[in-house]
């Protein structure tokens, strides 16, 4: 269970909220209303105020990294530091069965990041986050650049990592994303955060 309560930043009005284990919640909003700022908020990427815990561990018990591990941000547009897929990967191999799921063949491992389309990329980043096994996964519009077939494959994997106990927050813009995945729907506007009817 994640709970959050009263987080706030200069952007973030007070927000209170909690997510169980196994269940995905869709973060909804206008462009520039401050969903993103949540889930790095959540995630301890930026400076905010207010109470984050994990199964009922603030997240000021754990050091910085092992919470960013376990509650695990995965950015609309994902930073890459080095030349090759796999250079993204302590353990290459690792990634060769989530490569697939998602549609993307072995042999992507060995592609300059620099050829990478969009979509590619959003689903490199995403099988990164996986291989941590994190308890909960803040997804920033993880599917904003895929055809059909490659949404449905991430959100079938999605799905899984529900079954195996993960919390998922997804920020998306598709309602019909978030009828499929998503049992409660969160609504950030200006700032401000509420439970959506
Ligand atoms: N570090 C920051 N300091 C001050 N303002 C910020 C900071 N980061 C983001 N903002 C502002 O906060 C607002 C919310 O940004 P955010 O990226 O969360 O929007 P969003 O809801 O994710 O939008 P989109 O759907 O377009 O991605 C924007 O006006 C943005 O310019």
């Amino acid at each position: 269970m994640l709970t959050v309560r009263n987080l706030s930043s200069r952007v973030l009005k007070p927000a209170s909220f909690a997510v169980a284990s196994g269940t995905c919640v869709a973060v909804q909003g206008p462009s520039g209303a401050g969903k993103s700022v949540l889930l790095r908020a959540i995630a301890d990427l930026d400076p905010a105020a207010g109470e984050v815990a994990l199964d009922g561990r603030p997240r000021e018990s754990m050091p910085a990294p092992r919470w960013r591990r376990s509650v695990t941000y995965v950015a609309a547009e994902s930073g890459w530091w080095s030349e090759t897929v796999a250079g993204h990967f302590p353990d290459p191999t690792a990634a060769v069965p989530i490569f697939s799921e998602l549609g993307l063949p072995a042999a992507a491992l060995d592609w300059p990041v620099l050829r990478l389309s969009t979509g590619e990329r959003q689903r490199i980043a995403l099988v990164r986050a996986l291989l941590l096994h994190p308890r909960v996964l803040l997804l920033d519009e993880p599917t904003s650049a895929l055809d059909p077939e490659a949404t449905a494959l991430v959100e079938a994997r999605l799905r899984r990592e529900q079954g195996r106990g993960c919390a998922i927050l997804i920020v998306t813009h598709a309602a019909a994303q978030a009828d499929r995945l998503a049992a409660r729907r969160l609504l950030v506007e200006d700032g401000a955060v509420r439970e959506a009817a």
